[in-house]
């Protein structure tokens, strides 16, 4: 494949504006997935011969479309297109930041590593927007609907009650764990999607025109790598998040108290429904991405 036939010259700008339409296509895929992941990390622990709250994804899926309708599983997820839009668009906007301070000439193609680093550099930049965005969707994400009524009524209810209680260290609790989240995922989840893109691209071929298909499957497989790293520190950082003021000291306590209490399976809780969701939100949203792109050229900008 050819960098320079058919790549059309990118800017942190350009990508900004469809790193944000990306995500659009992200949260509307992919949500269902998140609600019933954040439920099964955080369901109580059983007691020895009771059966847990969930017995499986699917199970947990039932449930909630049993006792909430089908809108339980889009629970919360104003919280998330209101945060994903932006991260995304600032996450692609500083990945082609991060590319570009690694390039000594414009059409300079970097390694694997570099490619690494520029995707880290931009989960440093986006954990400033990402921390607080997951602190509220997790929030409204496990109140469960039932007897009790609810205490939040929605993400700006949540993030007005967390800044009331406990102010601005409150509504960034879980920060430090969505570093250790979101850096080396995001290095990962951007190489792997260039890396796959190079390999998919016919040679000579122009990338612009690679089949749907090919960008949906680099997409998907970018999603899977991503979380591969990221799902033991983001049942950390649920359970972080989630617990109630005082449960535990930081990252490390709430990592220890999970693992003495449940054991180290608990961290790949949720597994089945990260990754199926990680394929396929991750595939509209680099599809999103390219198709965003793409409009810009077409329509010269
Ligand atoms: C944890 C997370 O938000 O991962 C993003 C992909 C996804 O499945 O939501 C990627 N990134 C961390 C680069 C924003």
């Amino acid at each position: 494949m050819s960098e320079k036939k058919g790549a059309q010259a990118t800017s942190p700008l350009k990508d900004f504006m469809a790193g944000g339409f990306g995500g659009v296509c992200l949260v509307l895929s992919g949500h269902p997935f998140d609600t019933i992941k954040v439920r099964l990390q955080t369901m109580p622990a059983v007691p020895p011969g009771q059966k847990p709250m969930y017995t499986s994804a699917l199970d947990c899926c039932k449930k909630t479309i049993a006792r909430e309708g089908p809108r339980g599983l889009y629970k919360g997820m104003s919280a998330p297109m209101a945060g994903i839009v932006p991260i995304f668009a600032l996450c692609f906007a500083a990945n082609d930041v991060g590319k570009k301070l690694q390039m000594k000439h414009k059409d300079d193609k970097l390694s694997l590593l570099q490619l690494f680093n520029a995707g880290a550099f931009s989960g440093v930049c986006t954990t400033v927007v990402m921390a607080p965005g997951e602190r509220i969707k997790c929030l409204l994400q496990v109140q469960q609907g039932g007897t009790e009524p609810a205490k939040y009524k929605g993400s700006i209810d949540c993030a007005k009650q967390l800044f009331k209680e406990g102010g601005i260290r409150s509504i960034y609790k879980g920060s430090l764990a969505t570093l250790i989240r979101d850096v080396p995922a995001s290095g990962l989840y951007f190489a792997s999607y260039e890396v796959l893109m190079r390999l998919l691209t016919p040679a000579n071929g122009d990338r612009s025109q690679l089949s749907p298909i090919r960008t949906l499957f680099a997409g998907g497989m970018a999603g899977v790598a991503n979380w591969a790293w990221a799902l033991p520190p983001d049942t950390i950082k649920s359970r972080l998040q989630t617990a109630p003021e005082g449960t535990y000291k930081g990252w490390m306590d709430a990592y220890r108290a999970l693992i003495k209490e449940e054991g180290h399976s608990a961290l790949f809780r949720g597994i089945k429904p990260v990754m199926l969701r990680a394929f396929v939100a991750n595939a509209a949203c680099f599809f999103g991405v390219e198709c965003a792109r793409s409009a810009f050229n077409y329509c010269g900008l």
